[in-house]
């Protein structure tokens, strides 16, 4: 498994370690906000052996750089010309997430409420969600046998993957979730601010509440996070035995 993979936003090559199409297994996994994506992902790489790419972070990550690079995120072209120069590393370890921009280590960073509320602002930019995508499929080849959670896996990065999966949960529970994972820090609109608009804003850009065909529904609104890893999980090696 690769420990890092550097995002380059000026080239289409496949690198040259890319694995044979027969030791590539892609998992695909989207879902709205809260749902347990970037958790129960991580968890099932760790306990799989594969790596693990969180997309979104991919996404704060650039917004993260349009603010230090005092870009107007109202501005689109000035939004998709500095996406285009985001200098973006990302490990795709599952034990330990790592996030650069340049010589700034962003992993803390774009997880403040700062960057929650304004991403989506960079992530319906098509012309950024081009560069980023692209740099997403380059990892992914990279990778080989990889866990990858988005907005848009299942349906445009990666749509030929193995399993394909859309992660769900109530509004209810995803509010819960996000609320004791936050400390209990957030008021009640704050948190809606985060989770239900924020999803709002997303589905301009791409369909995370509906299964596209061939894409299975894993519904964790009454599963513990434990039973949800195992569901993921069991798809996984269960794709692995129908190729053995
Ligand atoms: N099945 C579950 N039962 C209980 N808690 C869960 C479950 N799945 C995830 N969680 C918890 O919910 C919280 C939110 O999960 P996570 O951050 O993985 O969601 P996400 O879909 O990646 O959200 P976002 O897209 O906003 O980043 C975490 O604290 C996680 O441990
Ligand atoms: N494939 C993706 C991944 C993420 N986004 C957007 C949607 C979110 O607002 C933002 C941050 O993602 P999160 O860390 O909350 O999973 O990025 C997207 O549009 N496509």
């Amino acid at each position: 498994m690769e420990g890092s993979s550097f995002v380059s936003t000026h080239t289409d090559e496949v690198p040259p370690e890319a694995p044979h199409a027969a030791d590539r297994l892609v998992v695909a996994v989207d879902g709205p906000s809260g749902s347990g994506k970037s958790s129960v992902c991580r968890a099932a790489a760790a306990a799989l052996g594969a790596a693990y790419l969180d997309t979104g972070a991919m996404y704060r990550a650039a917004t993260w750089y349009c603010l230090r690079e005092e870009v107007d995120l109202g501005d689109p072209e000035a939004v998709a010309v500095a996406v285009a120069e985001l200098p973006l590393t990302i490990s795709t370890n599952p034990d330990h997430q790592v996030v650069t921009v340049g010589e700034a280590d962003v992993t803390a960073a774009i997880r403040e409420a700062t960057i929650s509320e304004k991403v989506s602002q960079v992530a319906t930019n098509p012309e950024a969600r081009a560069v980023l995508i692209a740099a997403q499929r380059r990892i992914i080849d990279r990778a080989g046998f990889i866990v990858a959670e988005g907005r848009d896996i299942t349906t445009v990065v990666a749509p030929d993957a193995q399993v394909r999966v859309l992660l769900t949960a109530s509004a209810e529970a995803r509010l819960k979730r996000r609320g004791a994972q936050l400390g209990g820090t957030q008021d009640p609109e704050a948190l809606r601010r985060q989770v239900l608009d924020r999803d709002t804003k997303d589905s301009a850009a791409s369909n995370f509440t509906e299964a596209a065909d061939g894409v299975a529904v894993l519904d964790s609104s009454d599963l513990s996070f434990e039973e949800t890893v195992e569901s993921l999980t069991s798809r996984v090696l269960l794709a692995q035995g129908a190729r053995s």
